[in-house]
């Protein structure tokens, strides 16, 4: 699908040009196409199929109006906090679809969570497991809970992002794991429903996905030999997609890898996807504010800066970076940087840019923990959100204003 595309000289989404959101919205703007975050989610449920419930990463982009949009197609969700519960019920999500991760779940989390009949609590320590054991005890409830293992394989991924290795603070460990399910099933407030696992971000082979897989599998397979039998299997998320010159897996390949370990099993299996099903359906648009030569350094300053996307800044990771009027000219070799007082405040290093102070650009794959992990460092506004459906726009989300800055009224 072309969602973002030139069309006489001008980049659109869908079928409604990016200079015409700039100029309605102003610039730092984050635009979504509708039809691209439909088409993915799709994509992934069909190859995937009926036993797998796909359930959207919250995390990777919060906004209502695109939970919304998943909720309606079906999808499940998986949270890591208070905020991400509230968010998927507002926007109409189904509680008995939704799964909860995450190492630090607070007593009130898991009161709610449990108030709000979620489907899954994903348990990341011994500890958070008895605290969930005595929450539904003096509630009156059980709780539906999976063990996160930690399967020890090395997902190729940056370290920041990778998340299965027995160093990371995610999961337990596989032996361990397997005692603690045993004495677990013995709690009259616990009810034991999967194992989870999930072993990072931005995943371009999957044989590490593969592997992990594989013992999950042996680790069920144990279990019910003990008279232990689990109704599903949380795979996890992180399938990669393309920012660069990446050849990330497709969903039919994704699925293979899945139906490959789990051959001949009849159990459900949920995924947790994020960036694969909206990091390319997300642009943020930004506008050239000065170009400044430093005599060895160009530098092209933006309206964007790392408030609005840290990935750079955090992972070095790199953004196509387009004109929205595409120009035939050769564009000179500069680092695009935000206004933010921080040397690491980059779009790009070293990137050709045809540029031009007033010029419109578009960072490109931001649909994923772009908005998601901005914040207001240096007390700037953060961006609004658009989301377009063919020739329509239509704002998701506005700009903060002073108010939303402060924070407080002084006396
Ligand atoms: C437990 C868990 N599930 C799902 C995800 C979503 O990952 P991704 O956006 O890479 O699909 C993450 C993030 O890595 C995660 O930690
Ligand atoms: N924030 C990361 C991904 C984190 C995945 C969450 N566990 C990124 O932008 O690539």
């Amino acid at each position: 699908m072309n969602t973002f595309h030139y069309h006489q000289g001008d980049l659109y989404c869908e079928d409604i040009s990016l200079a015409t959101i700039a100029r309605h919205y102003d610039t730092p703007c984050y635009v979504y196409s509708g039809a691209a975050l439909r088409e993915r989610y799709h994509s992934f449920s069909n190859a995937l199929g009926d036993g797998t419930q796909v359930c959207y990463a919250v995390k990777a982009n919060s906004n209502l109006a695109v939970l919304r949009l998943f909720a309606e197609m079906g999808a499940g969700f998986d949270i890591v906090s208070g905020g991400e519960l509230e968010r998927v019920l507002r926007a109409g999500g189904a509680p008995q679809k939704i799964i909860f991760s995450g190492v630090g779940k607070s007593a009130d989390e898991i009161r709610t969570a449990l108030s709000a009949s979620i489907a899954c609590l994903n348990v990341e320590s011994a500890a958070e497991l008895w605290r969930i054991a005595d929450i539904a005890a003096d509630m009156g409830l059980r709780a539906p809970i999976a063990l996160r293992v930690n399967p020890d394989v090395d997902p190729g991924t940056h370290a920041y992002i990778a998340t299965g290795l027995k160093e990371s603070k995610f999961g337990i460990p596989m032996d361990a794991a397997r005692a603690l399910y045993l004495e677990a099933a013995k709690h009259p407030a616990l009810e034991l429903k999967g194992i989870a696992c999930h072993i990072g971000s931005q995943l371009l082979n999957l044989a590490p996905l593969g592997e992990a897989v594989t013992r999950v599998r042996a680790l069920y397979e144990d279990l019910s030999a003990q008279g232990l039998t689990l109704e599903h299997l949380d795979l996890g998320g992180g399938v990669g997609i393309r920012y660069h010159e990446e050849n990330p897996p497709s969903p039919a390949d994704y699925a293979a890898v899945l139906n490959q370990a789990l051959q001949g099993l009849a159990v459900k299996r949920a995924v947790e996807l994020g960036r694969a099903l909206v990091g390319n359906a997300g642009v943020l648009l930004t506008r050239v504010e000065y170009l400044k030569d430093n005599g060895s350094k160009q530098f092209c300053v933006v309206d964007a800066a790392m408030n609005d996307l840290l990935r750079p800044a955090l992972y070095g990771a790199w953004h196509d970076i387009l004109p929205l009027r595409q120009d035939a000219a050769a564009g000179q070799v500069m680092d695009v940087v935000g206004p933010i007082c921080e040397s690491g405040d980059f779009i790009a290093k070293d990137r050709p840019v045809r540029a031009e102070a007033g010029q419109l650009l578009a960072i490109m794959g931001a649909g994923a923990y772009g908005f998601a992990m901005s914040s207001n460092y240096n007390t700037r506004p953060r961006p609004p959100e658009v989301l377009v459906h063919g020739h329509q726009h239509r704002l998701i989300r506005r700009r903060e204003n002073w108010d939303d800055l402060m924070g407080m009224e002084l006396p």
